[in-house]
């Protein structure tokens, strides 16, 4: 068991509101991690200063960089990132796949993919690379396609897919850095039901596949008890529990705050 995520006593204040209260978590690699809470819990401002959007008000976090990143690590193999702007954290290895669309709709799923994963390199401008075969690049793409099985859609421009193919586009995009950490916002959301569990299979399957390390946040109670190693809570900005599904679904202050009158 490797931690790839670290934070300790992670605290944002907006104004008098404590919108994270000292939140200490750690994600290992072996996991598929969720974070719950009921609205207003905190889980976006977490999750936003995780990627570098939003500054914490005091606290540290800390990442295992991807394979390959050139920067040294701690002595635990970890790099502090607090602060740092969400493309160098990107670069280091944790991407978000974002509940919005990210992707070029007026592009296929292959150049979208592509753009992505010149991006981790931070050869945006290097407009060569997109335009021509480079096979290094084209071998990279092929594969997160393949795991992300967009086969059927790699050569179909974005705007023709749907919402379902679209929200594994996210994640193939997210992918294409080779992060050693993918946050998945609400990865189920607005999907029907055949859509959810091909999105549950599939999290589950490129958890196995690759290197990375999934951590999700979910309203959907059945996504999360289907999908998750661990599950942390949230309330009021603090972290309330966490532990296995089995030991959050038994604590009681889970039920009280998170389920409310559904635990009755
Ligand atoms: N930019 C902001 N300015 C002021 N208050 C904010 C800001 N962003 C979030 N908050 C407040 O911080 C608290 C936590 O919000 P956050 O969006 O992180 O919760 P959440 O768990 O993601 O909720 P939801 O499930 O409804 O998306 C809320 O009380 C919210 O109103």
């Amino acid at each position: 068991m490797t931690t790839v995520l670290e934070t300790k006593e992670l605290r944002r204040e907006f104004g008098l509101l404590v919108a994270n209260d000292d939140v200490t978590v750690s994600i290992d690699d072996d996991e598929i991690t969720s974070i719950i809470g009921p609205n207003g819990a905190g889980k976006t401002t977490f999750y936003t200063m995780l990627a570098g959007q939003l500054k914490p008000t005091s606290g540290s976090i800390r990442l295992r960089p991807r394979e390959g990143a050139d920067i040294e690590t701690d002595e635990d193999g970890l790099v502090e990132i607090t602060g740092k702007e969400p493309y160098i954290i990107n670069r280091l290895g944790l991407a978000r796949a974002y509940q919005i669309n990210n992707v070029f709709d007026g592009l296929t799923v292959r150049d979208n993919i592509r753009i992505a994963r010149i991006s981790r390199d931070g050869r945006t401008n290097d407009l060569r690379a997109i335009a021509t075969a480079d096979p290094e690049l084209n071998e990279g793409v092929d594969r997160i396609i393949e795991l992300t099985r967009l086969e059927e859609f790699a050569d179909k421009k974005c705007d023709n897919l749907s919402h379902g193919d679209k929200r594994k586009v996210e994640i193939a995009l997210a992918l294409a850095t080779d992060p050693s950490v993918v946050l998945l916002d609400e990865p189920t959301a607005g999907m029907n039901a055949t859509e959810t569990r091909k999105m549950v299979d599939l999290v589950r399957e490129l958890d196995k596949e690759t290197d990375t390390t999934f951590v999700l946040t979910e309203h959907d109670m059945e996504v999360v008890l289907g999908i998750s190693d661990r599950i942390l809570v949230l309330d009021g900005g603090s972290l309330i529990a966490e532990g296995t599904p089995e030991e959050v679904m038994a604590n009681e202050r889970v039920r009280e705050a998170y389920l409310g009158s559904e635990a009755q």
